[in-house]
């Protein structure tokens, strides 16, 4: 079901960068260097999963990274880069192989999102696609001492992170190989697919050196200077009618009762309320923009679904939720009993405490359709606060 995953490669020492530890972790413009790709591909909306590969000696800032991106999921890495992009792909490929997946080196902190829509660009029409940038110095091969012979330049290009491919493509290209490719493009070359290069920009420059800390960090704006983006409100409202049965599924948990509610999926009210409002607080559309109503496959689907896709969707925008606070609108079944039960799954599935979960109830005192006992509503409210 995932469209675009990005794998953050992090598991390098660092150990031409000098520093006492590896040197995508380092503060860089008032954030660690990760953290710039990490928002980059936050900011652009679109990769529902994001990896990152660390050192298995260096787990520990997993847990730091987890704090502040709390969606991320984090892969052990191998002893060459390649070995660490293959560790990721194949964790993807087992779990929920996505269409499209980007790859990136975290010593490149300056990925703008004109980059990553170029790549977008050119994969409609090819297999992989990676940034570039010209040779502009005069390029000679040293053949002796002092003898030395011109080589082309236009022909040769240096190129960058991410590179982006059909995950198929790339999976195929590494799967059951030991080889150290240079970069991800020349393993899908490897396989005959097609490739396109694309503009790259010298700000998504490597760091590799001791003095590549302050050439990028003179080309990128200190954190503090970037724009403060503002915390977002839903709100969701859904009813569903009842019907013979023996219980109703409210936020995942079962009540027995004499009715059912009756729905395309599971029917769970209080959770397509929350669900809508996370997607409001997003101007995402609703549960039925990501899932049509028409569509056989989600008849019957459980609703932890929904609700998992709009959290992710959180993250992947760069935000995180503050709270949610549902009402739930009914004569019976009583709420009162299961609310914890209730507020326990759904701070579960949106990876949040349960104290960011409130979950109440209350009856329309007999009045209107809720009153007559022939459905029950649910509201919800959602504040999303942007990722520090
Ligand atoms: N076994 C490895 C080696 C490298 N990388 C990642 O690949 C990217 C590009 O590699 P490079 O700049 O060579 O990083 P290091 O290997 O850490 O640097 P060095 O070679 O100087 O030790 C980096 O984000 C690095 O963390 C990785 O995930 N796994
Ligand atoms: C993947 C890469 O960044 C593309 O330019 C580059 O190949 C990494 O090389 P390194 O020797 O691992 O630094």
């Amino acid at each position: 079901m995932t469209q675009y995953a990005a794998i953050i490669v992090a598991a390098g020492i660092g150990q031409r960068a000098g520093l006492s530890s590896p040197k995508q972790f380092a503060e860089l413009n008032g954030q660690a260097v990760i953290d710039w790709s990490l928002k980059s591909f936050a900011k652009s909306g679109i990769f529902e999963k994001t990896i990152v590969v660390l050192s298995p000696t260096r787990m520990e800032y997993g847990d730091l990274l987890l704090e502040r991106f709390p969606n991320i999921i984090i892969v052990e890495g191998g002893s060459e880069r390649a070995d660490s992009v293959r560790n990721a792909l194949d964790y993807l490929n087992k779990s929920d192989p996505p269409d499209f997946v980007f790859i990136h080196d975290a010593a490149r902190p300056g990925l703008s999102q004109t980059v990553i829509n170029r790549l977008l660009t050119a994969l409609e029409d090819c297999d992989g696609a990676a940034p570039f940038l010209p040779i502009i110095d005069a390029v000679k091969v040293v053949e002796r001492d002092n003898e030395l012979r011109n080589v082309d330049r236009s022909t040769l290009h240096r190129i960058q992170t991410p590179q982006a491919f059909r995950f198929s493509a790339i999976f195929d290209a590494n799967n059951g190989k030991n080889i150290s490719f240079v970069d991800d493009l020349e393993a899908v070359q490897s396989i005959g697919m097609k490739i396109k290069l694309v503009e790259g920009e010298t700000q998504l420059m490597k760091i590799t050196l001791p003095e590549d800390f302050k050439i990028v960090s003179s080309l990128l704006p200190n954190e503090e200077d970037t724009p403060i983006a503002f915390p977002r409100i839903g709100s969701g409202f859904d009813v569903h009618a009842f019907e013979n049965g023996n219980g109703v599924t409210l936020c995942g948990v079962f009540l027995p009762h004499h009715q059912k509610l009756k729905g395309h999926s599971d029917a769970d009210v209080a959770w397509h309320a929350i669900t809508d409002a996370i997607y409001g607080a997003l101007a995402a559309g609703d549960i039925g923009t990501h899932f049509p109503p028409t569509d056989p496959q989600w008849k019957g689907t459980n609703s932890a679904v929904f609700l998992a896709h709009a959290s992710q969707l959180v993250a992947s925008k760069g935000f995180q939720i503050a709270n949610v606070d549902l009402t739930i609108i009914c004569e019976s079944p009583k709420i009162k009993p299961h609310a914890d039960a209730m507020q326990k799954i759904t701070a579960d599935i949106l990876k949040i405490d349960v104290d960011q979960v409130s979950i109440k109830a209350t009856t329309t005192e007999l009045l209107g359709f809720t009153g007559r006992k022939e459905g029950i509503a649910a509201q919800a409210s959602v504040l999303l606060m942007p990722l520090v």
